[in-house]
């Protein structure tokens, strides 16, 4: 069962064409993650896919309601991992999870967040003295404070080292058992291959392939069995290459 349906998404910046007619169903209950070279796209259509940017045309529909139309609805049933630049440096990391739980009718406790995402011990410290992999952990663990039926997440392991990946890796999963739709972007391949059911791969516009991660890797893979390769065949060795 679908719990996205997006239909004939455009979105542009100026004169400067980002998505094209992108027609996409995301399956309810599963991983679904993005991939695309730098400047594709990635974050514009995520960010047009929860309401914060406005499409040129077409319809983005969660759980049956409108982004743009129902946004109060969506606003409760999606989670968002926010911006590093839009954490608030002077307040704790227990001060900003009860700031963000206080945005929602139903949300999990800020104490539960701490738990989950083994943030704990660093409950009291401020922003702006958290190193990388603690601020990665609070911005996974400020998109789950709705209790979200949907969670999306922008890179959400970028310059983490491998301990806090597999913790973030591990919380994702536990959404996904838990009956929860994720939609994440990533650079890594091996994030893609271990944890999503389905692959996008966004490329001059359009997600030009979408499939589990052993498909694309069993079509589109070459000299060596990768995602990684499969990816570079897909989207090309240089700036203009592709499947043409
Ligand atoms: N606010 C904006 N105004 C104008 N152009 C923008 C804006 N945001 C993004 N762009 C442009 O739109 C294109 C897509 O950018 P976007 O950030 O969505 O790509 P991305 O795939 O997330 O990139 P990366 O992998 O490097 O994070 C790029 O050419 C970028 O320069």
């Amino acid at each position: 069962m679908s719990i996205i349906e997006i239909s004939e998404l455009n979105k542009s910046y100026g004169p400067n064409d980002v998505l094209e007619n992108i027609d996409l169903r995301i399956d309810k209950g599963t991983i679904f993650g993005i991939l695309g070279r730098n400047g594709v796209g990635k974050t514009t259509f995520l960010e047009c896919l929860v309401g914060l940017r406005k499409p040129d045309s077409g319809t983005i529909r969660i759980l049956d309601f409108d982004v743009l139309k129902n946004r109060k609805q969506v606003l409760e049933e999606i989670g968002v991992q926010p911006q590093e630049a839009s954490l608030l440096n002077h307040l704790t990391v227990y001060e900003i999870l009860k700031l963000f739980s206080s945005f929602y009718r139903k949300s999990n406790s800020a104490d539960q967040i701490l738990s989950q995402m083994s943030l704990e011990d660093i409950g009291e410290k401020k922003i702006n003295t958290l190193s990388v992999g603690q601020k990665r952990r609070l911005l996974v663990g400020l998109a789950l404070i709705p209790d979200p039926q949907i969670v999306v997440l922008d890179e959400p392991t970028s310059g983490v080292d491998p301990q806090i990946r597999v913790l973030i890796w591990e919380a994702i999963r536990t959404l996904k058992n838990n009956g929860r739709t994720v939609i994440l972007s990533t650079h890594f391949m091996d994030e893609a291959n271990q944890l999503c059911d389905t692959v996008g791969i966004l490329h001059e516009k359009k997600f030009i392939v979408c499939g589990s991660p052993e498909d694309i890797i069993n079509t589109y893979s070459t000299n060596e069995k990768t995602l990684e390769n499969a990816f570079i065949n897909i989207t090309g060795h240089d700036l203009r290459g592709g499947l043409d």
